[in-house]
């Protein structure tokens, strides 16, 4: 059975308190966008180990038993005892990118093994399983447009549809940790409370939309304010870094002929519609 984790993007991102716990109270939406990974599984046939994962495609770091989508598996085998599997997975969401790529697989993953081994749970248990791997895991289990705050934990649904927008994303050939980035933070509540700015008009989120973890990614890694200024300058109605970065993702009037970037070597690229 096959399913087709996709990334998500932040629009807006507060940063509004850093609890006795280490983690930090944040404000964001998530919006999900159709760039997309492929997980496959099939019940294995050599029982002599739980599971077999092969990646393709992009490089992930990291021993298998800590990849995200092994760490959903022995999760739910350790309540439900699953048979042993393989697992095939297409890699085509950069990491590092503040686009919850192994977020996305981890959560389809139980989704699958959900539905492939007809485990019946439902999606506020799935919510539960899913947070215990990642701070944004949950989110990609409904997978719709949400507010999220706590620790990007606790969500409600919002009427949003950027439907017909076209969307670019580029992430350049840096990395950005998102613990570092989450240590130099001074959280603070914002001026424009993302969930208020999220419903006026797009045009006017340029001034008022802020993801707090710009200005202290940027003065380290230039090329990612350079590459949001090129977005803005090509016609983006919208730009912003996502999550802690570092890919930026721009917004594009449906009508827009979106250029051919020409951006660095081993800059990566993604242009789609919402
Ligand atoms: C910044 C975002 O991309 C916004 O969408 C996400 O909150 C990051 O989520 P993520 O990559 O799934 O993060 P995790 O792998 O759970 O956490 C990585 C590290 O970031 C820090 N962290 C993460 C989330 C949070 N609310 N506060 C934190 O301080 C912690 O030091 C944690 O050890
Ligand atoms: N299935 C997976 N896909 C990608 N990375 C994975 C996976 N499993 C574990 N990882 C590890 O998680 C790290 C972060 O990767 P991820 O794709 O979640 O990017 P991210 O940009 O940090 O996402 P986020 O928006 O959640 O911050 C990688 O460096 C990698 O070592």
């Amino acid at each position: 059975m096959i399913t087709f984790p996709n990334a998500k993007i932040n629009l807006g991102l507060s940063i509004t308190k850093k609890r006795p716990d280490g983690y930090h109270n944040l404000e964001t939406v998530f919006y999900p966008v159709a760039l997309e990974d492929a997980l496959e599984i099939h019940t294995y046939s050599q029982e002599d180990k739980k599971f077999a994962l092969y990646h393709h495609e992009l490089e992930i770091t990291g021993n298998p038993e800590d990849n995200l989508v092994v760490r959903a598996y022995l999760l739910l085998d350790k309540e439900y005892h699953l048979p042993p599997i393989e697992i095939h997975l297409y890699k085509h969401i950069p990491s590092g990118a503040g686009l919850g790529g192994g977020s996305a697989d981890a959560a389809f993953m139980l989704k699958l093994l959900n539905e492939y081994y007809r485990l019946k749970l439902t999606d506020s248990q799935l919510e539960v399983y899913a947070a215990t791997l990642g701070a944004d895991c949950a989110f990609f289990i409904k997978n719709t447009p949400t507010f999220a705050e706590g620790i990007g934990n606790i969500f409600s649904p919002i009427s949003l549809s950027l439907k017909g927008y076209q969307i670019a994303i580029i992430k350049p050939d840096v990395f950005v940790s998102t613990r570092e980035a989450f240590s130099k933070i001074h959280p603070h509540h914002p001026e424009f409370p993302v969930k208020e700015v999220i419903r006026r008009p797009i045009e006017e989120w340029k001034e008022l939309l802020i993801n707090d973890f710009e200005a202290s990614v940027f003065p380290q890694h230039p090329i990612i304010r350079e590459i949001k200024e090129e977005l803005y300058c090509q016609g983006a109605v919208y730009a912003s870094m996502s999550g802690s970065g570092s890919s930026v993702f721009g917004l594009f009037r449906p009508e827009c002929r979106i250029p051919d970037f020409n951006f660095k070597e081993g800059t990566f690229c993604y242009i789609g519609k919402l």
